[in-house]
């Protein structure tokens, strides 16, 4: 079966700064997310993650490349009939999501935000009546509508933050490190109420996390990012089995064992980018086997598919 893309990355660059303080955030990042899945976005701090994210969302300015939405372009200059799709169509979830916000506004306001600025023309009862729904659909109370953001549990608030996003009905959330803040025993239930929606509405997930024990359990393919450059990408089960690039290989030995003593004993893969020589063979970005690409010289993709053979 074809897999429908609903996201094409191509040649994505975001530089900050300009002249001789530039500085290249995300370099010629290449990807496509098909319909329905989870697509993780992996790496430690500041490796652009989240200038990705928020590229896609329209937030920064790419300076190279295109974001095709469903075969559209939607990056630089577009038509107001696209971008009023894409704002409803495209939703985030993040970190805390109601950090942002105004402490006065009540539940009820940061849930509808964005339907009053698509809607113009909602009436009042329809609101009340979304926002009761989307608070019911993340486990809320409807009654919580009238409550402010500071009433509320870590956990509860990422929930009201689910529902600002749900109650547009998106076909593609950007979910920026959204249990990274949250206590470990409420982690789960969240990621959870995630997936339940992703299976009730075919959503299509962009999971951003610096944490790849997390990645394994909720994403369907893995990207590893270093240095705004994507260096491995695969499906997870093979990513995990057969990692390639020796970043992504320090990555997954950095994963805690559930086994204590084998965890004590374990030796950690450090990653010394001075291995690789690129002198005279720059890496490519190629696709070494069906599906699994790695940012590679000739020489080193030859080491790979060897490694994977043998
Ligand atoms: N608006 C901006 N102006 C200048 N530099 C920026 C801007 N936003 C991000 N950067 C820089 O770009 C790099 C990538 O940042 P980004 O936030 O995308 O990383 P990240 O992988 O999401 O990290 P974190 O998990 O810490 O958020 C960082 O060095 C950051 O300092």
């Amino acid at each position: 079966m074809k897999r429908e893309v609903l996201l094409d990355v191509k040649g994505l660059n975001v530089t900050f700064g300009e002249h001789r303080k530039q500085y290249n955030a995300v370099k010629n990042v290449n990807f496509k997310i098909y319909k329905g899945e989870t697509f993780g976005l992996v790496g430690e701090s500041g490796s652009g993650k989240t200038t990705i994210g928020r590229a896609i969302m329209r937030i920064v300015k790419s300076s190279d490349g295109d974001i095709l939405y469903k075969g559209e372009k939607i990056n630089g200059t577009i038509s107001q009939e696209l971008d009023q799709r894409v704002m409803r169509e495209i939703q985030m979830i993040f970190q805390d999501p109601l950090a942002s916000l105004n402490e006065r506004a009540k539940v009820d306001y940061i849930v509808s935000e964005g339907l009053l600025n698509l809607e113009h023309g909602i009436g009042e009862r329809e609101r009340k009546k979304q926002v009761e729904q989307a608070l019911m659909d993340v486990g809320l109370l409807p009654e919580f509508a009238s409550r402010f953001p500071h009433e509320f549990s870590g956990g509860q608030r990422q929930r009201i933050g689910i529902a600002r996003a749900l109650i547009m009905k998106p076909d593609f959330i950007v979910a920026d490190e959204p249990i990274s803040a949250l206590d470990v025993s409420i982690r789960a239930q969240i990621l959870n109420l995630l997936r339940d929606m992703q299976k009730k509405r075919q959503i299509t997930y962009l999971f951003i996390a610096h944490d790849l024990s997390v990645m394994r359990f909720i994403a369907d393919r893995i990207a590893v990012i270093r240095k705004g450059e994507i260096v491995e990408m695969a499906e997870t089960e093979d990513l995990v089995a057969h990692a390639m690039h020796p970043y992504t290989r320090a990555l997954l030995s950095a994963i805690p064992m559930p086994d204590p003593r084998r965890e004590k004993e374990k030796k950690l893969f450090i990653y010394d980018p001075a291995i690789h020589d690129y002198s005279e063979d720059k890496p490519t970005w190629q696709e070494v086997r069906p599906g699994h690409f790695v940012l590679a010289n000739q020489r080193e993709a030859g080491e790979y598919k060897r490694m994977y053979e043998g």
